[in-house]
């Protein structure tokens, strides 16, 4: 049976000509972090100039569902950010990496008009149990992995053997250590049906080492025939 490739999402850039050239390597998505306290986040007034600069480096120039899409990164956004996160900023998708309940997430998708992501932060296997709930509300799930008093961009991975039997009822990306050194082994054993790296790629945070992007990107497309 053909195995179907899967979406690459490369996160945590904060340059533009890094948003131009990881699009032009064929990255499926870019992220960007809107979460203060990251050594990634980038203020709203510069998002919208990574994005176009993100669909400056497409390879068609025109978006279509095989380019590259922004994706915003928040944790537990407050009434007071939702104008920063909404539509008509360039991003495609906002990815919500707190603690945030499926009712939340059900009014966020109200009142942002942009496609969710849910992230769930993997501490134990009992923690997957929690993705179902989310179906018909967001569009993905996200696994990451847990670490204390860090939200995101560790580094650390969830043990794979806990993944296996992972099946939920809606698209999920797998995110969490993903790096060109890892992606083999990830998906000789998983189907996830998108990548999402950022740590293992980095020079220092928020700067990616555009030879490492490549090779991760080449290693992916290499693993499957769809
Ligand atoms: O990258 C960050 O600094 C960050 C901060 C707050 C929430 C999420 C963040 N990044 C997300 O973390 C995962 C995994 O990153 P890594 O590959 O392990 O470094 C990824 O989904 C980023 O979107």
């Amino acid at each position: 049976m053909p195995v179907t490739t899967p979406l690459l999402k490369i996160c945590g850039l904060r340059e533009p000509a890094q948003a131009t050239a990881i699009a032009a390597l064929g990255a499926d998505a870019i992220g960007v972090i809107a979460v203060p306290g990251s050594p990634r986040y980038v203020p709203p007034e510069q998002r919208f100039g990574l994005f176009a600069a993100m669909a400056a480096g497409r390879p068609s120039r025109a978006a279509g569902p095989e380019d590259c899409f922004g994706v915003l990164v928040t944790a537990d956004p407050g009434d007071d950010q939702l104008e920063e996160l909404a539509a008509g900023r360039g991003h495609a998708v906002v990815q919500l990496h707190g603690d945030e309940s499926v009712e939340r997430c059900r009014e966020l998708g109200r009142r942002l008009g942009v496609r969710l992501w849910k992230a769930l932060r993997v501490r134990t296997p009992e923690d997957l149990e929690r993705a179902a709930a989310y179906a018909g509300v967001v569009e993905a799930l996200l696994l990451d992995a847990w670490q204390p008093g860090q939200l995101g961009g560790t580094g650390h991975r969830i043990p794979i053997a806990w993944l296996e039997d992972f099946r939920p009822p809606m698209p999920w990306w797998l995110a969490g250590g993903v790096g060109p050194g890892t992606v083999a082994e990830l998906l000789g054993r998983l189907r996830p049906d998108g990548l999402d790296a950022s740590s293992a790629l980095e020079e220092r945070p928020g700067v990616k080492d555009l030879g490492r992007v490549a090779a991760l990107v080449a290693a992916v497309r290499g693993s499957g025939s769809g």
